[in-house]
């Protein structure tokens, strides 16, 4: 298996302003491989953030080291956010094509590119509305698309869907689990949804309290195709992994 992006005994440690310092991350070694989806999960303040923003290139750890396949992190990192962060004023195509205009690639290359995906992903007709039209779900697929439209080596998920309501949250697990998997594309998806982490990822790690640690691998034997996001919640395997989980999170030995 491919490494796609490699954290080798990261740590970071803040120094707060009055001479002091917070560890927010002890130790975390993990490896991404390629075509892989995997889940940090962990208790609130755990250093889940801090690690996104080391992994995007924003933050330096204070130790270890930390690479992703193809150079500089913040190139190679596609990001999709909790709030989609659409621009208002521009339509679901000028949403799509940000990343790659910013990068000075010419609408005759990158509408194209944009077409197929919103074609793809169920929003042709949509091209050139504006953003305040759609639904909480449809815009946060305009924001997957604008991060695959330019192509990055890793996808970030940070909480992506938990602005949304239960119903459109479910559906677009599995949809942009699907898509991940059909672009070839690698991903770490950042959230506190057991359920969710169970539903989209191969592996999930589990981050203690911090200064956070990595403290379970969990390997989700359930092929991802075959994982529909409700179907899966009747599965006792389902079941098993999220009272894990839910222990680990907890702090709780396993019953
Ligand atoms: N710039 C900073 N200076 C000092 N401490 C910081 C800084 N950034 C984060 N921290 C501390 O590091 C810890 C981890 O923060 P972080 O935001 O990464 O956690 P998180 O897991 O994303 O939290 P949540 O689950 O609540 O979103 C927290 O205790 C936080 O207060």
């Amino acid at each position: 298996m491919t490494a796609i992006l490699t954290a080798n005994n990261v740590g970071m440690v803040f120094q707060t302003p009055d001479g002091g310092s917070v560890e927010a991350i002890h130790n975390i070694s993990f490896t991404l491989h390629a075509g892989e989806i995997v889940a940090l999960i962990g208790p609130s303040g755990c250093g889940k953030t801090t690690l996104f923003n080391i992994i995007s290139g924003l933050l330096e750890p204070s130790r270890g080291s930390f690479a992703v396949e193809g150079g500089d992190n913040g190139q190679s990192v596609g990001y999709m956010l909790q709030k989609d962060l659409l621009l208002p004023w521009r339509s679901v195509i000028d949403n799509v094509v940000l990343g790659l205009e910013v990068r000075g690639v010419p609408t005759s290359e990158s509408y194209p590119v944009a077409k197929r995906l919103i074609e793809a992903y169920g929003l042709a007709g949509f091209e050139n509305a504006k953003p305040a039209t759609l639904s909480g779900g449809m815009r946060q697929r305009v924001a997957i698309m604008r991060t695959l439209a330019f192509d990055p080596a890793v996808v970030l998920l940070d909480e992506p869907f938990s602005a949304l309501d239960f119903q459109t949250r479910t559906l677009l697990q599995t949809d942009v689990a699907r898509i991940i998997a059909e672009k070839q594309k690698s991903a770490i998806l950042i959230t506190h949804d057991i359920g969710e982490a169970l539903t989209m990822a191969d592996r999930v790690l589990v981050l203690s309290q911090r200064p956070s640690t990595v403290i379970r691998e969990l390997v989700i034997d359930i092929p991802r195709d075959a994982r529909d996001a409700v179907a899966l919640r009747s599965d006792p395997r389902f079941n098993d992994m999220f009272i894990t989980i839910w222990n680990d999170i907890q702090g709780k030995a396993a019953a």
